[in-house]
């Protein structure tokens, strides 16, 4: 849905709290590994954004019945799946949703689903997810842009995957739930969302252990039972916040956070001068005092620095006086944020995936989203400059910031839009 832009006035600090909402990327497989049990299962925590209605599209054309109760609560019911393809047109909206594939052949034993394609910023492989599956006895054929899975009896086998990666992990450790084999997953990602789906998925009887660990087993059960379950608090919005603070030169007190799941980022701030304190479940920001320094950051898997969290640093790092590099191995063409900000006067030189940056102060300018965290690059820059910003692209900021503009108010922020409708259920 197309959405009309913000209107951002910055250049005076913002003070007060603001609460995180729950994480979009635990919420997103947390919602899909419903798809294993028939009966009925709550979720609490999960954000109205763009990107959970679109996998709840997908899934009513699974076969999921879904009831919003309150705010931010989910009842989901899938008795039985009435399709087994996930086809493009909602594939396609969002290529994290190849995760149903694993779900959707545990459930019924056989999956199509369409190829995800690229990105704004670049391909984003499955040939992981599709070695994964072949290496515990899924059949995978490829035809007509479309993934053909298909199982005998239940997934067994040792998987070493080549890389660390979130979605292949969820999707293998979906696949592997239902049955009475036994699958080990080597080299599996140790992220937090990862951990979120299998305590979920535990909750409701499934056996798996060493989530959070690089050696994932999964032990075949023969059905889930119903249930429910809170989503972790978002890490990347959380995040996007702390690095508000220290551009706007702020005292911000950042309430629903796991300050575990943001150690790197805590440092890296710290180590700029920022002061981070933890208070259990909430992070004081301050970057009030004195002048902040340009460090180096390099993205990695969790728990290293995220690179969800690199357009928004790199940012930051546009306003600090001194030279910073910023390098993003993760995601090498994760750059889209970098042209915006040279609208906005940022002295940014891109060389592959790195970026080295010379701090300067940032200017309004008319500029556009090209994707979500790109969309959180450029209301943090804008909330940095004096004079107003209109940041066009606003629907990718909706995929991941519930309620944006509303909140962005309450800690003192002037920002505008004339129709901040989410698409609603
Ligand atoms: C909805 C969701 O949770 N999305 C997150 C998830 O995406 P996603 O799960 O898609 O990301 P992955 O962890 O799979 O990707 C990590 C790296 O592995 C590569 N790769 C991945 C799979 C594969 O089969 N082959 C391969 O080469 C990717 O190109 C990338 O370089 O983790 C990313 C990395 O933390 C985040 O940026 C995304 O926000
Ligand atoms: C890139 C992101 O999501 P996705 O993997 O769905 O594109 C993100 O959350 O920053």
């Amino acid at each position: 849905m197309q959405l009309t832009p913000l209107h951002i006035k910055g250049g005076r600090a913002l003070g007060g709290e603001i609460t995180v909402q729950h994480s979009k990327n635990a919420a997103l497989p947390v919602i899909v590994a419903t798809l294993l049990s028939r009966e009925p299962v709550t979720l609490h925590g999960i954000p109205r954004l763009s990107d959970v209605y679109i996998i709840l599209d997908l899934m009513a054309h699974l076969g999921t019945q879904h009831k919003w109760v309150g705010d931010n609560s989910l009842e989901l019911h899938t008795p039985e799946i009435i399709n087994t393809d996930a086809p493009y047109a909602l594939v396609s909206k969002m290529r994290a949703s190849f995760i149903v594939m694993g779900a959707i052949l545990a459930r019924a034993g056989q999956a199509t689903v369409s190829m995800p394609g690229g990105c704004a910023w670049g391909p984003r492989p499955v040939d992981q997810h599709v070695k994964a599956f072949r290496a515990l006895g899924v059949t995978m054929t490829e035809d007509g842009g479309n993934f053909d899975a298909r199982r005998e009896g239940s997934l067994n086998g040792h998987f070493v995957f080549e890389l660390l990666t979130v979605g292949g992990t969820h999707n293998a450790i979906l696949a592997a739930v239902l049955g009475d084999g036994v699958v080990v997953l080597e080299n599996a990602s140790i992220d937090t969302d990862v951990v979120d789906m299998v305590e979920f998925l535990n909750s409701l009887g499934a056996d798996i252990t060493g989530a959070g660990t690089n050696i994932i087993t999964v032990r075949g059960v023969s059905a889930l039972r119903g249930g429910a379950y809170t989503v972790i608090p978002d890490r990347i919005e959380a995040g996007t916040f702390m690095m508000l603070a220290a551009a706007t030169r702020s005292r911000l007190r950042i309430r629903n956070v796991r300050p575990d799941h943001l150690r790197a980022v805590t440092a890296k701030l710290q180590e700029m001068g920022v002061s981070v304190t933890e208070d259990g479940s909430t992070l004081l920001v301050d970057a009030t005092a004195g002048e902040l320094k340009p460090v180096n950051v390099t993205t990695q898997s969790f728990p290293g620095f995220p690179t969800d969290l690199q357009p928004q640093m790199s940012t930051l790092l546009a306003t600090v006086p001194g030279t910073s590099v910023v390098q993003d191995p993760v995601y090498p063409d994760r750059l889209t944020h970098v042209a915006e900000l040279h609208r906005m006067g940022a002295n940014i030189t891109v060389s592959g995936y790195t970026q080295v940056i010379q701090g300067t102060r940032l200017h309004a300018a008319p500029v556009k989203a090209a994707d979500l965290r790109a969309g959180a690059a450029l209301f943090i820059a804008a909330l940095t400059t004096e004079g107003e910003t209109v940041i066009d692209g606003v629907q990718y900021l909706n995929r991941g910031y519930e309620r944006l503009a509303e909140r962005l108010r309450g800690i003192g922020a002037s920002v505008q839009q004339n129709d901040l409708a989410l698409a609603m259920d």
